[in-house]
């Protein structure tokens, strides 16, 4: 299958992650193939296909959370700047607070709303108690979540409704100040108002941050991305500016696609 890469380099802001034939396994099962791709830096890039295309098992390289996961493995080049990702040597728990990750369904830890943002700090950083306040105030202004959780932080957070409990892991996730968000279909178990919400946010985040975000929701990637990736049966079909991808897509697949016109 042709990649087509429809938005020119020159177009586009610096790579942020960067990957060169990224191939990725589950044993003897090929999930991802060949991927080559630069996803920009201060942008939100949306990764969209059809279920089971590879989405969230590249999305999860970005990571490493292929660790967590015996008999997965990732072949090929992905680095983030000098860093090479797949590399035996770098310390994994310090790429995952460079690239955070919040997952499709709200996974609030069992403990209180401050405790939730905090302790991902406080594994990495000694800080004063004042500053660790600061520190989660600041990730829950950030997350749109303040005004909703001020008079209670000390209350569990699971006691949030669904929508807030993701805003408190998207909290959680830039309380530690990471360079990258991944976010795995944050919306798909949100509501329409609570996914407005996640989407207003992650418009802000990309003044902050690079967001990757997976989405089953093509008007979802249409409102709120910057480029599109589009994947079918584990391969890249095509990646551009979301413009472009969602009014003159190059590949018939991407056309069909979203067009609802596929398989
Ligand atoms: N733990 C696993 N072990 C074996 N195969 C897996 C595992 N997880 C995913 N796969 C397979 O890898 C392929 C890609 O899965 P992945 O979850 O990345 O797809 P996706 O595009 O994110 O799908 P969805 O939109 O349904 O979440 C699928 O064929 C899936 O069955």
């Amino acid at each position: 299958m042709d990649t087509t890469n429809s938005a020119t380099p020159r177009e586009m802001p610096p790579a942020k992650i960067e990957m060169r034939d990224l191939n990725l396994y589950y044993g003897d099962f090929h999930a991802v193939k060949n991927i080559t791709m630069k996803i920009p830096e201060g942008c939100v890039t949306a990764f969209i296909g059809p279920s089971g295309c590879g989405k969230s098992t590249l999305l999860r390289s970005f990571n490493r959370m292929q660790d967590l996961y015996p008999g997965q493995r990732a072949e090929g080049y992905l680095h983030m700047g000098d860093l090479d990702i797949l590399s035996r040597d770098i310390d994994v728990t310090d790429l995952r607070a460079r690239i955070g990750m919040v997952f499709q369904r709200p996974t609030p830890f069992p403990m209180s709303i401050f405790e939730n943002v905090a302790y991902g700090v406080r594994l990495r950083e000694k800080l004063s108690k004042a500053d660790m306040e600061e520190r989660v105030h600041w990730a829950l202004h950030k997350a749109a979540l303040w005004d909703d959780v001020k008079d209670k932080l000390q209350q569990p957070g699971t006691s949030l409704s669904g929508g807030q409990q993701q805003r408190l892991c998207i909290a959680r996730g830039i309380a530690v100040k990471p360079e990258v968000l991944l976010l795995d279909e944050p919306c798909s178990a949100l509501d329409p108002i609570s996914t407005a919400r996640i989407e207003t946010l992650i418009d802000e985040l990309k003044k902050d941050y690079t967001v990757v975000i997976v989405t089953h929701s093509m008007q979802q990637a249409a409102r709120i991305s910057d480029y599109t990736a589009f994947m079918y049966l584990g391969e890249l079909v095509e990646f551009g500016d979301t413009r472009t991808i969602f009014t003159r897509p190059q590949q018939k697949a991407t056309e069909d696609y979203i067009t609802g016109r596929f398989g």
